[in-house]
């Protein structure tokens, strides 16, 4: 009796729609680092060279996509804003789905598209996006955060694809020499890029760090490395009437503790059970 063989499971050609698939590059970091200005320049730099399109992430608005489409730098119908409703890092790391939705609605709707910038909200250290987003990172620090913060670490900083120290121009003001060196110790020798917009030479780095990134995106030489999640936490107003509670090993509440309760008719107390 002859076997029909089973299907092979493995060396699938790509499908069209993955073998398009743009270079997917996240670019996180604190409030008011330079997230959308750096995604400006690039696409200002690039774009007639590479097939762009942005997504921006905001919390309550979309003015990060507002900026960008003011500044003329793409036309417009290829920056798309996700209004995330919560926490900056949770739409790029806990729950992708909607910025995984806006990447393929413009891969689709641009196609080929070769790179989609993804800016996420403006969050603290910890934020990094997930690599079922992104296929590569970009951490922005900027040298008006402090020469300490290089040194501080967290995931972005340690492990990004790129680590971004922002507004060297506004060196004069900070060692800007001392936080790169912290940077470069940080990770372990991971690139790190000292940019100002005012500064082609590094303009031109961060354009050419891009180009080489889509070139290994492209060859398949590029996999994507999760830097790690943020420290566990919680948000108080996850559970509103269920705190977790402090209590001590005897079971004693410390005063402390004692209204930080409420109960659902608003009074303050500490729990019945
Ligand atoms: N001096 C200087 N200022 C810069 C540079 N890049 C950006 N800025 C300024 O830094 C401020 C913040 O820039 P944005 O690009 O909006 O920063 P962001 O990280 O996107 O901000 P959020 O989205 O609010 O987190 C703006 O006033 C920019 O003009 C730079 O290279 N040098």
């Amino acid at each position: 009796m002859t076997q029909t063989p089973a299907p092979a499971t493995t060396d699938v050609p790509p499908t069209e729609t993955s073998a398009r698939r743009a270079l997917r590059l996240g670019v996180a970091g604190p409030v008011g680092t330079g997230k959308s200005s750096l995604i400006a320049l690039v696409c200002r730099h690039l774009a007639d060279e590479l097939s762009l399109a942005v997504i921006t992430n905001d919390i309550y608005t979309d003015e990060d996509a507002r900026f960008l489409r003011s500044a003329g730098v793409l036309p417009a119908e290829r920056i798309r804003a996700v209004e995330t409703g919560a926490c900056p890092h949770t739409a790029i790391r806990d729950d992708i789905t909607m910025n995984l939705l806006a990447v393929e609605d413009l891969e689709r709707d641009f196609a080929p598209v070769d790179v989609v910038l993804v800016e996420s909200g403006g969050d603290n250290l910890t934020a990094t996006f997930s690599p079922g987003l992104v296929d590569a990172q970009v951490f922005v620090l900027d040298v008006a955060g402090g020469g300490d913060v290089a040194r501080k670490g967290g995931p972005g900083i340690a492990r990004a694809d790129l680590l971004v120290i922002n507004k060297t121009d506004l060196g004069p003001h900070v060692d800007v020499d001392t936080m790169v060196a912290d940077a470069t110790a940080a990770r372990d020798g991971g690139p790190v890029l000292a940019l100002s917009r005012t500064d082609p030479t590094s303009v031109e780095a961060l354009c050419a760090w891009v180009r080489r990134m889509h070139q290994q995106h492209v060859a398949g030489t590029h996999t994507p490395v999760d830097p790690g999640p943020m420290a566990p936490h919680v948000h108080a107003h996850d559970e509103p009437h269920a705190p977790v509670a402090l209590v001590e090993d005897d079971g004693t509440v410390p005063d402390k503790q004692i209204g930080r309760w409420k109960d659902d008719g608003g009074a303050i107390g500490a729990p019945t059970s």
